[in-house]
């Protein structure tokens, strides 16, 4: 995954024989996975219930326990007025997020429409914000605002997922997980040079950067977690993300 956000799950993994990485937006990882292009994928939640035969390696994740900083709603409207909500197709996870919260908080559902199409072009709609741009770009004159990691917290009391370390439950790993497992307590313990390193490209504010990855972010995988996940699966289900019933969530 590309973002700044992956950096320290993916710490020295860039120069580890072992394994061959490649950086995606996480809109294209379902189709890597589906394809076989990759064993695992740092895959937004929500699709797991796109791809039948998932599973979740509970060795490494992005979440949040409360706001994000960069999944956020940004509009020049009270949100209680939402009818089109443009939307990031970088994402998959924060648009469901985005349609269960519109629809438990406020009791809307909007119509989502594509941040590449041209309805884009007009500022006075409200739109959905993933990811570094957030940060680089953030929209101007937009007073009502919501992140939705703080929404999601308010409305359940637990931290959110937005993207794990998944695989097929037919590929054998190997020591893959371990090797993920480790990369991950790394990075944990490298915040600094990741910033100092990535902040930069990724055209980050050092301090900034330093306080969304040491102190908005989570990157384990517990229990609370996979519970977040169930009931984020639940509740997109009913708010019809998709069709069917939610699979139950495969762990390990
Ligand atoms: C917190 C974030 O989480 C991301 C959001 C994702 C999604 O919506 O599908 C997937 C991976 C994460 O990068 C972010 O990128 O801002």
């Amino acid at each position: 995954m590309s973002f700044l956000n992956a950096k320290p799950l993916i710490q020295g993994l860039d120069v580890d024989p072992r394994v061959s990485l490649r950086l995606e937006v996480p809109s294209r990882l379902l189709g890597g996975l589906q394809e076989r292009a990759f064993d695992v994928a740092l895959l937004p939640v929500i699709d797991y219930q796109r791809l039948e035969g998932l599973r979740v390696i509970p060795v490494g994740g992005i979440g949040c326990d409360g706001p994000t900083l960069t999944v956020r709603i940004f509009s020049k409207a009270p949100l209680e007025r939402t009818e089109t909500l443009l939307c990031d197709t970088d994402s998959h996870t924060s648009v469901a997020l985005a349609r269960v919260i519109m629809a438990e908080r406020y009791g809307r559902r909007p119509t989502f429409v594509d941040l590449t199409d041209d309805l884009a072009n007009d500022p006075s709609l409200p739109r959905l914000l993933i990811g570094d741009k957030v940060i680089t770009d953030e929209p101007s004159d937009c007073p009502h605002q919501i992140d939705l990691g703080q929404a999601w917290k308010e409305l359940t009391g637990l931290p959110f997922v937005f993207a794990a370390w998944m695989g097929r439950v037919d590929t054998s790993l190997g020591n893959l997980p371990d090797i993920l497992a480790i990369a991950r307590v790394k990075g944990l313990a490298e915040i600094e040079q990741i910033v100092a390193r990535h902040a930069p490209i990724h055209r980050w504010p050092l301090p900034i950067a330093r306080q969304y990855l040491e102190s908005y972010l989570r990157f384990e995988i517990g229990e609370p977690q996979l519970e977040a996940i169930r009931l984020f699966h639940r509740l997109a289900a009913k708010h019809e993300v998709f069709s069917h019933l939610p699979w139950p969530l495969r762990v390990g």
